[in-house]
């Protein structure tokens, strides 16, 4: 049986990050990986996802031109050739990967891993053990249960998509939901979104959530709240007929499952290595990504919590510090995790809600605007931007930082640098404005 020092099992963010440094500080490090080298975000997830925003935000501007005085402008998307380049690209980031892991010295097992005891891992009847291993399977798509749900796609379906649908159902009201939804929508899709509850994106403030629906219905997207699908049947046409019950039914050419995410645990026989997971088999860990069983831990979308790409590497870079460097306390802070929803207008958003920070807090200040972002006066198309400080305390420390608009997904970085330093209303204030930008109205807000 082969021994390293470092077992990874999972060759998507976390698991890539924790063997690379791991590597870096001198580990024997062996990363198995079934699928693509990447993981989720840069095969089916961020990267792709990133590039069709792209392609859908070019659409927009292209609509922009003639308020700009720009006459006869072009504008036919070909799909394929955009996924041609598209999946290019990609194939070019698997290559950078398996060569930044050669580098640093980790080897790479292609396979299928599965725990054969305490501290073995078998992969395809080959046996390897560590004292050290790292779970970072991630997840998959969930589709619901009901009849004819095979025949919609789920989020690497989109990806997979040959040719634009003409008419697209999205089903879900989260980021994913709300982002693929935008894509097809700025490249000219007729889309609707079934939204089993009453408000998209559940947990961000209601700012950004309302912002953002009634953008999305400016935009011609036809938002169907208390909608649920009940079934999908195939017609002779081969489109797709949703059947909604008392909401009615609608017909597409293409419906996209984004119901949310189910952890890759149930095929890692964790049980032969007495691991515990909960019922969704997301693997609970502590603060320092150990698990119930000493010498194994678990780091990114696999243990259900903020469920993005830098979260899992800064965890695993963490963790790799903490058995490898000897930094006892090294471990990965939870708090104000700044996101960003490609949605169009993008959403920025780090630290509490007004909601959380009023449950949390009795002193709470709110600042908000909202206005036409300079870029907008000359076009017919005039989304809204809008934001939002929440702050506490009689020193106004900032709490809460949210944004919705063009540029909100460049924006937000060095806010959050800001709202993690404790950085208080008053420092905003003496900030001196970069103008003319939408930025420069988070240091002018009264
Ligand atoms: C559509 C979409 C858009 C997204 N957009 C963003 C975004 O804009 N920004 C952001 O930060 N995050 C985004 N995410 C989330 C992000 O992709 C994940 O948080 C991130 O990939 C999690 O990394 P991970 O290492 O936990 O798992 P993954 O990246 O999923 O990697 C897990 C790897 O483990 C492999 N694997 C699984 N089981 C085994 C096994 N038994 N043996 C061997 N290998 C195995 C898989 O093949 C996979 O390569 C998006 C996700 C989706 C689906």
């Amino acid at each position: 049986m082969k021994e390293y020092d470092l077992i990874a099992i999972g060759g998507g963010s976390g698991g890539v990050a924790t063997a690379r440094r791991a590597a870096e500080y001198g580990a024997r490090v062996l990363l198995i990986e079934a699928a693509r080298l990447g993981g989720t975000c840069v095969n089916v997830g961020c990267v792709p996802k990133k590039v069709m925003w792209y392609a859908s935000g070019i659409a927009q501007a292209l609509r922009d031109a003639p308020g700009y005085g720009f006459a006869d402008v072009a504008g036919h998307l070909d799909w394929a050739t955009l996924k041609q380049r598209r999946d290019a690209y990609i194939e070019r980031l698997n290559g950078v990967y398996a060569g930044m892991l050669e580098k640093s010295g980790v080897e790479l097992r292609r396979g299928f891993a599965r725990f054969a005891g305490p501290r073995v891992v078998e992969v395809e009847g080959e046996r390897f053990t560590a004292p050290h291993i790292v779970i970072s399977t991630g997840g998959r798509p969930a589709l619901p249960e009901l009849p004819g749900a095979e025949l919609g796609i789920d989020s690497d379906g989109f990806f997979a998509l040959e040719a634009q649908p003409r008419r697209v159902a999205v089903v879900g009201a989260g980021y994913i939901a709300v982002e693929l939804a935008g894509v097809f929508r700025g490249l000219g899709s007729e889309v609707s979104m079934l939204v089993r509850g009453d408000r998209l994106l559940r947990p961000f403030d209601a700012l950004l959530r309302d912002e953002l629906a009634a953008q999305m219905q400016e935009d011609g997207i036809a938002l169907r709240f208390g909608t649920q699908a009940r079934a999908l049947h195939r017609q002779a046409d081969g489109s797709v007929l949703v059947d909604c019950g008392e909401a009615g039914s609608l017909e597409v050419d293409a419906l996209v499952w984004a119901t949310g995410r189910q952890p890759n645990t149930d095929r890692l026989q964790l049980a032969a290595a007495g691991i515990e997971a909960d019922a969704k088999g997301t693997i609970p860990t502590d603060a320092f990504q150990n698990t119930n069983v000493p010498g194994i831990y678990a780091i990114g979308d696999i243990t259900g919590r903020a469920e993005l790409t830098p979260v899992a590497i800064a965890a695993g870079r963490r963790l790799a510090l903490r058995l490898f460097r000897g930094a006892a306390d090294s471990k990965l802070d939870y708090e104000n995790i700044p996101t960003v929803v490609f949605s169009h207008p993008a959403i920025g958003t780090v630290g509490l809600t007004e909601e959380e920070a009023r449950k949390r807090f009795t002193d709470v200040k709110v600042y908000t605007t909202r206005f036409t972002a300079m870029y907008n006066a000359l076009t017919e198309h005039r989304p809204k931007t809008a934001m939002k400080l929440v702050c506490v305390g009689a020193e106004e420390r900032i709490v809460g930082a949210h944004v919705i608009g063009d540029g909100a997904d460049e924006m937000l970085q060095g806010f959050a640098v800001a709202v993690k330093m404790g950085a208080r209303k008053a420092d905003f204030d003496d900030t001196i404005a970069i103008h003319p930008t939408s930025a420069e109205e988070f240091v002018t807000m009264r």
